[in-house]
């Protein structure tokens, strides 16, 4: 697997680009297939790292894999190898990405045990797991941490987990998909306030009631369900993913490109348009297509007061922080200043510092917060050599390397294949000049 990208930046793109399946709902969406003895076929799964490495996860804890084409899978989940999930091999690879964490909530309902491995994913700050945990134990699962390797191994009561009223304590996204997939085959009724509902979420409770699954207020903070004895066989299909979409859009303003993205899922799209029209980018709906039309400029919105614009994140229908690092590549060349708030997440705007190196003006208040004060194109950035410390930071660096003038190098671009499909395949055909090294 190479390691590097360069880019040779300053070029306009101009094209369609189609975007992959959502990741973050691809890696609940997988995990579910445990739920049933039955097959479940999957379309429209993204060809990327994280999706294919749990793919081979369930592989290897012994479910029955039949990949149809990239973009198509089947699994049966009818008989599952748990003397593997103690294996130092589980534990390394499983490890390698927080989707994995997602199988101890089907397990459970299924099963009544399961083991969690420290989670991978981005290094973005603390990620604790107390709220997946704690609505395990409210349904009646008792926890053991072995604090030495940072495992948890769980095990429902005697008699299977019990339906109960809970309020998490946070939102989190991967907490609420293991609580509610541990609670459709639990006995009575769940109530889980306080959920999250992004659209991933929206779409595995979709697939769970296909399955045969009780679950009302789908799309809310209030889920409530009613257990079911067993769960049988279906067949789902991913939206597209809207953190690809957002770094389209983003990518198209910087880059003074004109870009359609094809079939967008506009209505699962929720605020995320509307902020990137806040840095003053224009867009239109078309059908499903979202057209952005190649601008000389882009002026950021104050507060109707005047006062300078705060772009944070906050739980769905919020504005997900998996896009903030894009908006705040983005600000580097807009007219005005913006103050981006990354209230979630700890270490996610460290990144920063390589953007100032390429010659953008930003103040890194704190660990939280960072000020931008936008460059109208006056100065274009400047091509450097760096390294992708996350996901999304790493896609925000490429932007900003194909905006800039001269060469860059990224490393350590597992980070941007962890989560973006072909990403350097599909910029070349928006012309844009890429080499993976
Ligand atoms: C595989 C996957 O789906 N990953 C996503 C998932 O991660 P994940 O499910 O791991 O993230 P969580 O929703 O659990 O929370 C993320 C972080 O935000 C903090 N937090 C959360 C909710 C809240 O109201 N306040 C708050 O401060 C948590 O303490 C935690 O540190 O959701 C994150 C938040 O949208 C996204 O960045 C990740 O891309
Ligand atoms: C933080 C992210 O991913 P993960 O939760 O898989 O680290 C992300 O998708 O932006």
């Amino acid at each position: 697997m190479s390691s590097a990208f360069e880019v040779r930046g300053g070029k306009s793109l101009s094209g369609e680009i189609i975007p992959q399946g959502a990741k973050n709902e691809a890696l609940q969406i997988i995990s579910a297939v445990l739920l049933t003895p039955e097959k479940v076929t999957i379309n429209n799964i993204p060809d990327i790292l994280d999706v294919n490495l749990l793919i081979e996860l369930l592989g290897d804890i012994g479910v029955k894999v039949n990949r149809v084409s990239r973009a198509v899978c089947e699994f049966q989940a009818d008989a599952i190898d748990f003397d593997y999930m103690h294996t130092p091999e589980f534990k390394k690879k499983s490890g390698r990405l927080r989707g994995s964490v997602m199988f101890a909530g089907p397990l459970l309902a299924r099963f009544g045990k399961a083991y969690i491995p420290k989670p991978g994913g981005d290094k973005i700050g603390r990620r604790r797991l107390d709220t997946h945990i704690i609505g395990f134990q409210k349904l009646g699962a008792e926890f053991v941490y072995e604090a030495d390797d940072n495992y948890f191994r769980l095990e429902a009561p005697a008699g299977g987990m019990k339906g109960t009223y809970m309020l998490l304590d946070e939102p989190s996204v991967t907490g609420t998909a293991n609580i509610v997939m541990a609670a459709v085959m639990a006995e009575g009724t769940t109530t889980i306030y306080n959920a999250a509902c992004e659209p991933y979420l929206q779409q595995l409770c979709k697939m769970m009631v296909r399955m045969g699954a009780k679950i009302e207020g789908i799309g809310s903070n209030l889920l409530t369900i009613q257990g079911v004895e067993k769960l049988g066989g279906c067949e789902h299909t991913m939206l597209p993913d809207m953190i690809e979409i957002g770094s389209f859009i983003g990518l198209a303003a910087m880059t003074q490109s004109e870009i359609t993205i094809k079939n967008a899922g506009i209505q699962h799209l929720g605020i995320i348009p509307e902020k990137f029209q806040q840095l003053g980018i224009k867009m239109e709906f078309r059908g499903d297509d979202i057209y952005i039309p190649a601008q000389d400029s882009y002026e950021i919105q104050t507060f109707i007061d005047g006062s300078i614009l705060t772009i944070s994140d906050h739980p769905w229908p919020g504005f997900t922080p998996d896009l903030l690092s894009i908006v705040l590549v983005v600000a580097t060349q807009a007219k005005g200043s913006v103050l981006i708030h990354q209230k979630m997440f700890e270490s996610r705007l460290f990144f920063v510092d390589k953007l100032i190196d390429m010659g953008a003006q930003i103040i890194l208040c704190d660990p939280h917060r960072a000020a931008v004060i936008g460059l109208n194109r006056q100065h274009k950035l400047k091509g450097i050599t760096m390294t992708s410390p996350d996901i999304r930071a790493g896609v925000s660096l490429l932007i900003a390397a194909l905006s800039a003038e001269g060469k860059s190098t990224i490393h350590n671009i597992d980070q941007i294949d962890r989560g973006y499909q072909y990403i350097d395949e599909r910029l070349r055909a928006l012309g844009a000049d890429i080499k993976r090294l």
